[in-house]
C-alpha cells in the first residue's frame, strides 16, 4: 500500500458497459505526486479516469477524489481537477487565448480572472506568441500544449494526462515531458499520466500503477519496482574473465548475463555480504573489478512481467 495520503481512492468498484464488465470489484489508492497509469489496450485505464471524473456511473462500489465523493460531488471534483484528454478538444474557429479562458470559465472562474490566467498559462506552455492564432492552424506539438494549458488554467490540484506525448516528434516530446515534470515536481500538483511509452513514464513519474483486464497487477515507487531485491549484482570488470565467473560460481553465484566486461550475477539469497564475495572472487581469479552495484530491471521488464502473469 502507498505510504502517502491518497489523492484518489476507489473501493470495490464495478463498471460495466452493457454486458461487458470492465472493472470488477476494483480497489486502488492513488498516492499524491506524479503517478503513471499503465496497462495494455483495454485494461480499463480510461474507464477508471472517467469514473473518477463522474462521467461514467459505476454499478457498485465507491470512489473519492481529493476526499470528495464521485457519486454526489462530481461537479466539485471537475472544478478541482484538470483533464488533458487523448483526443483534440479545441473549439473550431476559436483562438487559443479565448479557448483557454473559456475552459477557465467552464471551471467556474470569473471572466476577467480566466482571461488573465489564460495569458499566463499559454506563456508558460511556450504559446505566448501564437496565442491569438486559431488552434486549427497549430502543429501537433502546439495542440498538445494548448490542451495542457486548458487543463491548468483554473489552478487544479490534480491533473489527469491521457497520452500527453501522442504524435509528438522527439523535440516536442522532450518539451512536453519537461512541462509535465515541472507541473508535478516544481508546482506541487498531483499528476496521473496515462501512457504506453514507458520511457515517458520513467522521466516524469515517481510511482506507477499497472492494470491488466480491470485489475491492479503492480503498484509502487518505480525505483522499488525496478530493484531485484539485492540478490542480483552488476559487476564491471576491466577485462572479462572466465576465472572470475568460475570463482563467483564456486561461491554460490550464477552468471545471469554478460555484455563485454559487464556481468550480472545472481547471488545466493542468504548471502550476508555480497561485496565481500565479489572481492574474494576477484582476489582468487586475479581479475580487476572496476565497480559493482545492485542490478536494476528496466521498467519495461517490470511492466511485461506484471501484464504477462
Ligand atoms: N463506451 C463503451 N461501450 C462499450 N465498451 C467500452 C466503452 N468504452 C470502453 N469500452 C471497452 O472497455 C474496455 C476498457 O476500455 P478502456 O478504454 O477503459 O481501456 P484502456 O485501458 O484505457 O485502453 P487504451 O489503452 O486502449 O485506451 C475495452 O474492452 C473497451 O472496448
Amino acid at each position: 500500500m502507498p505510504d502517502t495520503i491518497p489523492i484518489a481512492a476507489v473501493s470495490d468498484l464495478t463498471v460495466r458497459y452493457g454486458a461487458k464488465t470492465v472493472l470488477d470489484q476494483f480497489s486502488l489508492e492513488i498516492p499524491e505526486g506524479c503517478v503513471g497509469l499503465l496497462g495494455p489496450n483495454g485494461a480499463g485505464k480510461t474507464t477508471l479516469i472517467k469514473t473518477l471524473l463522474g462521467f461514467v456511473t459505476p454499478q457498485a462500489g465507491r470512489a473519492q477524489v481529493m476526499g470528495l465523493d464521485v457519486a454526489t460531488q462530481g461537479k466539485s471534483i471537475r472544478q478541482k481537477i484538470g483533464l488533458m484528454p487523448e483526443q483534440d478538444c479545441h473549439i473550431p474557429g476559436m483562438n487559443a487565448v479565448t479557448f483557454v479562458a473559456y475552459a477557465g470559465e467552464m471551471a467556474g472562474m470569473p471572466p476577467e480572472q480566466a482571461i488573465r490566467r489564460a495569458h499566463e498559462v499559454l506563456e508558460w506552455c511556450s504559446l505566448g506568441e501564437a496565442r491569438y492564432r486559431n488552434v486549427e492552424t497549430y502543429s501537433t506539438g502546439m495542440r498538445q500544449r494548448v490542451k495542457l494549458a486548458q487543463a491548468l488554467v483554473h489552478g487544479p490540484k490534480l491533473l489527469f494526462l491521457d497520452e500527453p506525448t501522442n504524435g509528438l516528434d522527439p523535440a516536442g516530446r522532450d518539451e512536453m515531458l519537461e512541462l509535465v515534470r515541472d507541473v508535478s515536481h516544481g508546482k506541487g500538483l498531483s499528476v496521473v499520466v496515462c501512457s504506453h511509452l514507458l520511457p515517458d513514464i520513467e522521466k516524469t513519474c515517481d510511482t506507477v500503477v499497472v492494470m491488466r483486464r480491470g485489475e491492479v497487477v503492480r503498484q509502487g515507487p518505480i525505483a522499488t519496482l525496478k530493484q531485484t531485491g539485492g540478490v542480483q549484482f552488476d559487476v564491471e570488470l576491466r577485462l572479462f574473465s572466465d576465472g572470475f565467473v568460475g570463482a563467483m560460481q564456486e561461491r554460490g553465484a550464477s552468471l545471469v548475463s554478460q555484455l563485454g566486461s559487464s556481468c550480472r550475477f545472481a547471488l545466493p539469497e542468504t548471502e550476508p555480504a555480497p561485496h565481500r564475495l565479489i572481492f574474494e572472487a576477484a582476489v582468487a581469479s586475479a581479475a580487476q573489478v572496476r565497480g559493482f552495484r545492485p542490478a536494476e530491471r528496466s521498467l519495461e521488464d517490470v511492466f511485461l512481467e506484471a501484464v504477462s502473469g
